[in-house]
């Protein structure tokens, strides 16, 4: 099958040699002027993995686009609404399968991608998503995870699922949309507070970060329409060790610099989500300590460890 990458950063790089190595025909897409893009195409290799020689590089959209039946992007959540609507003018994107391979909220609107895809791009098309734990760093050393693959349409899961399932990747069907997209975004929330945790050597609250993380999120993916056991599936709970535990985490690593008073450079998508938590939080009535603990620390200045002490000090509950 024909299967173009949009996005070629540290996820979308992998995800195109993933699916080239799977035995699908790729292009990798990236802009003209990309650092990325430019270095592929010097070296064919990034900070990461080399790329195989049958792989194609593009930084045309349009060829990108018409050459794919299956077209999956990776790019900064943030921008999906932007870049959808340059999708949207180009020709011969209706019936194509697209797969979003993000994890975010819109921080502005509390959306979840597929909604923000969908209304930039209509109905026209097949859409899902893929999410669930995974380093490329792991799976360049033969490591294999399980993911997980969603949508509203399950035949379209399971196609998808043929055409990707491999012994380095063991797919599910996601059975919960909201709940997966949900659960993918917010798990870097949980990552965020972890780097911080680690950042103050509180390293051992990580269990309980754990506990009762999963519980605000499911609560809140109850409250919004979707299953509050997804969360403790592969795209939140299951994705917990390559986030809060790991050392490649981007949005650990940034938890952690920024409770030592530094900046730390690329990409940690939790930072606009618990925007867009903060706001859902209010919409519909949950209570999500944690999140907004960590929106406070980041966005208003509140120290952070007397911020998350203070977490502690709160009316005594039920567990569940
Ligand atoms: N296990 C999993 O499912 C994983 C998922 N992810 C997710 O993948 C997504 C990307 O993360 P990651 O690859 O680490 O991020 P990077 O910063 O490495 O890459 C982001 C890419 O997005 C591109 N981009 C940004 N804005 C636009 C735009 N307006 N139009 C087109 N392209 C744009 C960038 O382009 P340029 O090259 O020009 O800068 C870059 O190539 C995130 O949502 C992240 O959460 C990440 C890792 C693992
Ligand atoms: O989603 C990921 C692992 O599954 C990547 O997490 P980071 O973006 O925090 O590195």
């Amino acid at each position: 099958m024909n299967i173009s990458v949009l996005g070629c950063g540290r996820w979308g790089t992998f995800l195109a040699w993933y699916a080239n190595k799977v035995g699908h025909n790729v292009i990798l897409w990236g802009r003209e002027n990309s650092k990325n893009y430019i270095g592929l195409k010097e070296t064919r290799k990034n900070d990461y993995l080399s790329l195989p020689e049958d792989l194609e590089l593009s930084n045309s959209l349009e060829k990108s686009v018409s050459f794919a039946e299956i077209i999956i992007i990776s790019i900064s959540a943030q921008e999906l609404r932007s870049f959808a609507n340059q999708l949207k003018s180009l020709n011969g994107i209706q019936g194509k399968t697209f797969i979003l391979c993000m994890k975010g909220l819109e921080a502005t609107s509390g959306k979840r991608l597929s909604q923000v895809f969908g209304e930039e791009v209509g109905k026209n098309i097949n859409l899902a998503v893929w999410v669930g734990p995974g380093h490329v760093q792991d799976f360049v050393k033969h490591i294999p995870n399980c993911m997980v693959i969603g949508s509203e349409n399950i035949e379209i899961t399971k196609k998808i699922v043929q055409e990707l399932n491999s012994d380095l990747i063991r797919f599910y069907y996601g059975q919960d949309l909201i709940g997966n997209e949900l659960g993918a975004a917010t798990k870097n929330v949980m990552g965020i507070a972890a780097g911080m945790l680690d950042g103050l050597n509180y390293r051992s609250l990580k269990g309980s970060l754990m506990a009762r993380g999963t519980r605000e999120i499911s609560r809140l993916v109850r409250a919004m329409g979707g299953n509050d056991i997804t969360i403790y599936g592969l795209s939140h709970l299951g994705d917990y060790e390559a986030t809060l535990f790991s050392v490649h985490s981007h949005n650990r690593k940034f938890g952690q610099a920024f409770v030592e008073g530094e900046r730390f450079g690329k990409l940690a998508e939790g930072v606009a989500t618990v925007k867009a938590l903060r706001d859902l939080s209010i919409q519909y009535d949950i209570e999500l300590p944690i999140c907004n603990a960590i929106y406070e620390i980041i966005f208003e200045n509140k120290n952070a460890k007397e911020t998350l002490e203070d977490l502690f000090l709160r009316p005594v509950k039920f567990e569940f």
